[in-house]
C-alpha cells in the first residue's frame, strides 16, 4: 500500500514521471514566488529613492523677478569665476576664469580629464553656482535670471546622451513638445541625422531601444543633437557629444550649424583636437585654469598646454 501506487518498496515508471513532473511544477512555483518577492524589495527601495529626490530642497536661491534683457542675447561672460564642488576655497576645481563668448561665436574648449570643462559649462544653466567671481549670460548675472528664462536659452548635450524607448520623432520632440515635425526634420538635417533616420525601417516612427533599432553611438549622439536644437536655443553646449562621430560628419555639423543657425553661441566640448581646431576660438583649461584662449594658429604659437595636445594627437611637432 502507498499513497504514490508504491508495492513492496518499488515504484512504477509512470510514477516516477508523474512524481518528476510535480516536483518541477512545485520548484517553478517556488522560483517565482521569490522572484516576486525580490522584484517587491526593489521596488519598494526605488520608490524610497524617488521619494528622496522628489524631497531634495533646491538649495539655488532665485529671483522672482523676470529681468529685463539689455545685453545682447547669446554673450556669455565670466568674470574671475572660481567654483569649487565642496564650497572650499582650497577644493577650487576652477580658478580665476576669466573670459568672454561673443553671440554666435562658436568655441570650443580643450584639456585633460579632469581639468573642469564639464564643470565649466554646468554652471551656465546654473545646475551649480558660481563659488566666488561672477558669470553673466546676455550681459545679465546668471543669479538675477529666472530658472525657466534662463534654461530656455540653453540646450546642453551631454556627454552620455540618453534616449528613451520609444520612436526617433518623439525623442527629438522631447526637446520641444510643441515643435511640428517639419522643424523636428529641419533639426535632424541640421545635426547630419536625417538620412539615416529616413533610411531606418519605419523613417521618424522607428522605435529606438530594445523592441526596436539599436542605433550606432555617433547617430544617438546626432539624435541627441537633433533634441538640442528643435528647442531653438541661443546657446548650444555640446558637451563631447560628437566624440563618436566620425571627423567629416563632425565638420558637416559645425557647417550647417554655422550657416543655418544664424546668431547662436556653440560651446563644444572635445577632446579631440580636429574637433575644435576651425572654431573661432578655443579655451584651453588645465587644472582648472585658462591655460591658453585663442585661434588654433595662436594657440600652437604661445599655449605650451595646447602644443602638448596637438604633438600628442597629430605628431607632429611644432615649429
Ligand atoms: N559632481 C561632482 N562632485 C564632486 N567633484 C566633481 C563632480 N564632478 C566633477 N568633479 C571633479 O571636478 C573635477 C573636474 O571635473 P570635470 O568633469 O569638470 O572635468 P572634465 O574636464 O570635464 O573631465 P572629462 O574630460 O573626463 O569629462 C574633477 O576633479 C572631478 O573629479
Amino acid at each position: 500500500m502507498g499513497g504514490f501506487g508504491v508495492n513492496n518498496g518499488t515504484m512504477q515508471v509512470g510514477h516516477i514521471i508523474a512524481f518528476i513532473n510535480y516536483m518541477t511544477q512545485i520548484s517553478t512555483s517556488l522560483m517565482m514566488i521569490s522572484m516576486v518577492f525580490n522584484m517587491f524589495v526593489r521596488a519598494r527601495a526605488s520608490t524610497f529613492r524617488i521619494g528622496e529626490v522628489f524631497a531634495v530642497e533646491e538649495n539655488t536661491s532665485w529671483n522672482s523677478l523676470k529681468h529685463e534683457v539689455t545685453g545682447e542675447r547669446g554673450r556669455i561672460d565670466f568674470e574671475n569665476v572660481t567654483f569649487s564642488y565642496t564650497g572650499q576655497v582650497q577644493d577650487a576645481v576652477l580658478k580665476n576664469i576669466t573670459f568672454t563668448i561673443y553671440p554666435g561665436e562658436t568655441v570650443g574648449i580643450i584639456g585633460s580629464t579632469g581639468s573642469g570643462k564639464s564643470t565649466l559649462v554646468n554652471l551656465i544653466p546654473r545646475f551649480y553656482d558660481v563659488t566666488g567671481g561672477t558669470l553673466k549670460v546676455d550681459g545679465v548675472d546668471v543669479r538675477r535670471f529666472h530658472p525657466h528664462d534662463l534654461r530656455e536659452k540653453i540646450a546642453i548635450v551631454p556627454q552620455k546622451n540618453i534616449l528613451f524607448t520609444g520612436s526617433v520623432r518623439e525623442n527629438i520632440q522631447w526637446g520641444n513638445e510643441r515643435a511640428g515635425m517639419d522643424e523636428i526634420e529641419q533639426a535632424a538635417r541640421l545635426a547630419e541625422a536625417h538620412d539615416f533616420i529616413s533610411d531606418a525601417p519605419e523613417g521618424y516612427d522607428t522605435m529606438i531601444g530594445q523592441s526596436g533599432v539599436n542605433f550606432s553611438g555617433g547617430q544617438k549622439q546626432r539624435i541627441s543633437i537633433a533634441r538640442a536644437l528643435v528647442r531653438h536655443p541661443e546657446i548650444l553646449i555640446l558637451d563631447d557629444s560628437t566624440s563618436a562621430v566620425d571627423v567629416a560628419t563632425e565638420m558637416r555639423i559645425k557647417a550647417a550649424l554655422k550657416k543655418y543657425a544664424k546668431g547662436l553661441t556653440c560651446l563644444l566640448i572635445a577632446q579631440r583636437i580636429t574637433s575644435v581646431m576651425d572654431t573661432d576660438k578655443i579655451i584651453v583649461l588645465d587644472e582648472g585654469e585658462v591655460a591658453g584662449l585663442g585661434t588654433h594658429e595662436e594657440l600652437l604659437e604661445k599655449c605650451r598646454v595646447y602644443q602638448e595636445i596637438y604633438q600628442s594627437q597629430i605628431g607632429k611637432e611644432v615649429l
